[in-house]
Parts: structure tokens; sequence; C-alpha cells
């Protein structure tokens, strides 16, 4: 589902962010992506988003050599990948319901199927009782749960979470994990970098560790050390 063969990646101030990355991630994967501050996990995710382009090397998605999508179809690409942020990123001005429909709606989807599709998703992070609910008036976890169904509304098969459970106090970012545990069970590809050093240790997921750009471990059911 997603390949990296020999990435490397220098900024234009020459710092090397990645170095060589060699890796596979199967469709239904569950990956955790740590390392220290600096290490390149965000590079590593702009390098996925095509938000960065890497200086050498290939990285296909579902078969599909991302460097060689044109610039008018990067949005359509970035749209098959969801995305969970830290800091949640919801649009103040609109309920929890049109949060996650306006995601349907940027890709044209049918008022049918948002008002058919959205109650679905917000029932799937137990957030039925809050869809017209601001933002302004959810805790940390109930905003990140509304960004988890905004990230899952159009069906993508890979999600990425960069950092979900930093803002979070532990028994809600573990009530965000089940969610994207539940997430993956159904089938989603999930990559998600993390300082949690806890919660990676308990998942016992595939674990892949950066330092100064080079994949310094790669542990299946692994744990967060990676010194
Ligand atoms: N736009 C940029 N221009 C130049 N150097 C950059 C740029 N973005 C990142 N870097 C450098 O590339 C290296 C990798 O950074 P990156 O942001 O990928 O690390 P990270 O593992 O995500 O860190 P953190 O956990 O703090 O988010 C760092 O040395 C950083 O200073």
């Amino acid at each position: 589902m997603i390949e990296f063969k020999d990435v490397s990646k220098s900024y234009k101030n020459g710092k090397l962010a990645l170095f060589n990355i060699n890796l596979k991630i199967d469709k239904g994967e569950f990956v955790f992506l740590v390392g220290s501050s600096g290490a390149g996990k965000s590079t590593f995710i702009k390098a996925l988003l095509k938000e960065e382009d890497v200086t050498s090397g290939t990285i296909k998605v579902s078969g599909k050599d991302i460097c060689k999508i044109p610039k008018r179809k990067i949005p359509k690409y970035r749209r098959s990948i969801g995305i969970v942020f830290q800091d949640f990123r919801l649009l103040p001005n609109k309920t929890v319901y049109e949060n996650v429909a306006f995601a349907m709606e940027i890709i044209g989807q049918s008022n049918k199927n948002i008002r058919r599709r959205v109650p679905f998703v917000l029932g799937m992070v137990g957030l039925s009782e809050k869809a017209k609910s601001y933002p302004s008036e959810l805790s940390g976890g109930e905003q990140q749960r509304v960004s988890i169904a905004r990230a899952i509304v159009n069906n993508p098969s890979i999600i990425i979470a960069d950092e979900p459970t930093g803002n979070l106090d532990p028994q809600t970012a573990n009530e965000i994990m089940n969610i994207i545990t539940d997430i993956n069970r159904r089938g989603t590809t999930i990559i998600m970098a993390t300082h949690a050093s806890d919660l990676v240790d308990r998942m016992k997921k595939r674990v892949i560790a950066l330092k100064k750009g080079i994949v310094i471990k790669d542990e299946e059911r692994g744990s967060y050390d990676y010194e």
C-alpha cells in the first residue's frame, strides 16, 4: 500500500531530514512513527502527503508513484488520506455536524449522502449528542473526536495522525486511541507519529523509529525506546 524506496530529503538550507528510507506499510497496518524532536517524523508525513517533495527515491501509494502526480491532481490525492492533528484544526464558526459535512461538501458529495453519512460517523466517535455544538463548547477530547470524524468521513484508506493525543489528558488520550484502534480494525491503515511512550508500549503495534532522518528501528509489536 505504501512503499518508500531509497527516499532522502534535504531542505533548501542543506538540512538532511530523511536519509535513505526503505520501508513498506501494508494495507490495514497500524504503525507508530517515533523519534526525538527533529528526527524527521513531520518530514516523513509531509513527503507522504506531497506537501514536501523528496530529493531522491520514490514513494508509492496504492501502486502509484506519488512523486509523479501532477500539481493539479495533488488535492485529489491528498483527499485519499485522512489527517488528524494535535491541535484539532476545526472550523470555529461551524457546528460539529457542519465541520464533518464540510469535508464531504468540498469533494462534491450530494446532500443526500451527507445527511446519511455524517450522523453515522458522529455515532462512530460517540458524538451524536453534540452534533449542534460549536468547537468552543467542546472538551479537547470531544474536539479530537470531531477531527477524527472529519478524517474518516470520506472513507480514506489511510489515516495519518500527527501527535493526536498530545493535547489530551491520559484518560482522554486512551479514549482517542480506542477510537483510532476501532477505525484500524475496520481496515484503515493508520500511521501515527507520537511522543506518547506509554501508549506505544501498551498497544504493541509496529514501531518505526527515526533518528537524524534514518530508520534506526522497525519492529513488529514494538516498544517506544529508540536510543
Ligand atoms: N522547512 C524546513 N527547512 C529547513 N529545515 C527543516 C524544515 N523543516 C524541518 N527541517 C529540519 O529537518 C529536520 C527534521 O525535522 P522534522 O520536523 O521532520 O522533525 P520531527 O521528528 O517531526 O520533530 P518534532 O517531533 O519536533 O515535530 C530537523 O533538523 C528540522 O530542523
